[in-house]
C-alpha cells in the first residue's frame, strides 16, 4: 500500500486524547500513514511563543492534508480562532458535515441522512468587527458571489455524484435582504446547472424547527458559515451527539479533517471522550487519499462496537473510557 505523510495538529482539551486514539486505530488498520505531529494552541504558545509552530504550517503546506483535533478559542477577548484562521489561510471553503443515523445508536430520530455544506470563509464568521464606542459594537456580514457560487456548486456537485435528490438552501433573506438575498439568488442560478437535482430554499429559523420535527425531509443542505455552524451542532443531536459528527474542510489545494465538536473542556483529561467523530473524519481523509478500503474496514469495526454496545463512552450511554472503546475497535479490526 502507498505510504502517505500527513500533518497532525493535537489541539486542546480532549484533542490530544482523541488524537492518540485515532492514530492508534489508523495504525492498527494498516492505513499506511506517516505522521508529522504538532502541538498547537495555548499550551504551545506558553512554551514556545507561537500558537501554531512555523514547522506545523510548513508541514501542512508540504503534505496538503491535515488531521486537526479541536482547538480552544478564548471567549470575547484573546486570539482569534485558529480553526477559522486555518480555513481562511488555506481557502478551505467547503465544510462538509454529514449527519447519518446509526441503527445501533438509539435516539428519538430514525433514518436521518443529512449532508450539510457550510460556507467556510466569510459571513459574520469572518469576524470583521468594530467597537464603535463603549456601548456599541458592529459586526459586518460578508457574502460574495465567488464564495457563494463555489459552496453551492460543491453541494450540488456532491448531490449529483452521490445520487441525492434535493439541495435545500438555508438563509434569512427575508431580513438580510441584500446579503442572504444574494446567497439565495446565486443558489437558484447555480441550481440550473443541475436540473436532475431538486432545488428548494427555506428560512433558517423554520429549518431549525423542521430539523427536529421531520429531519428525514432533508437531504443535502447548503448554507452560510454561521447558520451552518449552529445547524450542524443541531444535526449532531439528531444522530446521538457531537461525539458522532465528522467533517472535512476542502479547498482546491489543501484539505483539513476535524470533528465538528470543540475541545470539550468539561470532560478534558477524564479519559471519557468519544473519539468516533474524529475517527470518522480520519476516514473521510483516507477516502481523500484514495484509501477507501481502509476507511470501510474502520467504519465496519466501529459499527460492530456500537452494535455490541459493551464498550461505549458515557455520551452514548456506556461506562467505557476512550482507551477501552479504542481497544475494542482495534480488536474488531
Ligand atoms: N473546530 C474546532 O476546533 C472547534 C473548537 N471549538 C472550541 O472548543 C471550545 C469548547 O467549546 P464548547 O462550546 O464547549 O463545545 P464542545 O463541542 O467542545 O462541547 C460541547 C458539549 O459536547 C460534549 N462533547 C464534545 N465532543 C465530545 C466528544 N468527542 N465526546 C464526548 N462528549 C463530547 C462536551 O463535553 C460538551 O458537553 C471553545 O473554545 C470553542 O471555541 C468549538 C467547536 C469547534
Ligand atoms: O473555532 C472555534 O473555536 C469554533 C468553531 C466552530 O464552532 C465550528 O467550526 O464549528
Ligand atoms: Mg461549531
Amino acid at each position: 500500500m502507498e505510504k502517505n505523510t500527513i500533518t497532525v495538529f493535537k489541539g486542546d482539551g480532549i484533542g490530544p486524547e482523541i488524537t492518540d486514539a485515532v492514530l492508534k486505530i489508523l495504525d492498527a488498520a494498516g492505513a499506511g500513514l506517516e505522521y508529522e505531529i504538532f502541538r498547537v494552541g495555548a499550551a504551545e504558545y506558553e512554551e514556545n511563543g507561537a500558537l501554531i509552530p512555523e514547522a506545523g504550517f510548513a508541514s501542512f503546506e508540504k503534505n496538503r492534508v491535515l488531521l486537526k483535533s479541536p482547538i480552544t478559542t478564548p471567549l470575547g477577548t484573546g486570539f482569534r480562532s485558529l480553526n477559522v484562521m486555518l480555513r481562511k489561510k488555506y481557502d478551505l471553503y467547503a465544510n462538509m458535515r454529514p449527519a447519518r443515523s446509526n441503527s445501533a445508536v438509539k435516539t428519538p430520530f430514525e433514518n436521518v441522512d443529512i449532508v450539510m455544506f457550510r460556507e467556510n470563509t466569510e459571513d459574520l464568521y469572518a469576524g470583521v468587527e468594530t467597537q464603535v464606542d463603549q456601548d456599541t459594537a458592529h459586526s459586518i456580514k460578508i457574502i460574495t458571489r465567488k464564495c457563494s457560487e463555489r459552496i453551492i456548486r460543491a453541494a450540488f456537485g456532491y448531490a449529483q455524484k452521490n445520487g441525492r435528490k434535493k439541495v435545500t438552501c438555508v438563509h434569512k433573506a427575508n431580513i438580510m435582504k441584500i446579503s442572504d438575498g444574494l446567497f439565495r439568488d446565486i443558489f437558484y442560478e447555480v441550481s440550473k446547472e443541475y436540473p436532475q437535482v431538486q432545488a428548494e430554499d427555506k428560512i433558517v429559523d423554520n429549518v431549525a424547527m423542521q430539523l427536529v420535527m421531520q429531519p428525514q425531509k432533508f437531504d443535502v443542505i447548503v448554507t452560510e458559515n454561521l447558520y451552518g455552524d449552529i445547524l450542524s451542532d443541531l444535526t449532531s443531536g439528531l444522530i446521538g451527539g457531537l461525539g458522532l459528527l465528522p467533517s472535512s474542510n476542502m479547498g482546491e489545494d489543501f484539505a483539513m479533517f476535524e470533528a465538528v465538536h470543540g475541545s470539550a473542556p468539561d470532560i478534558a483529561g477524564k479519559g471519557i471522550a468519544n473519539p468516533t467523530a474524529f475517527l470518522w473524519s480520519a476516514c473521510m481523509m483516507l477516502e481523500h487519499l484514495g484509501k477507501q478500503e481502509t476507511a470501510v474496514k474502520i467504519r465496519r469495526a466501529v459499527d460492530e462496537v456500537l452494535r455490541q454496545g459493551t464498550a461505549l463512552t458515557p455520551d452514548l450511554g456506556g461506562t467505557a473510557g476512550t482507551k477501552e472503546y479504542t481497544e475494542e475497535i482495534i480488536r474488531q479490526l
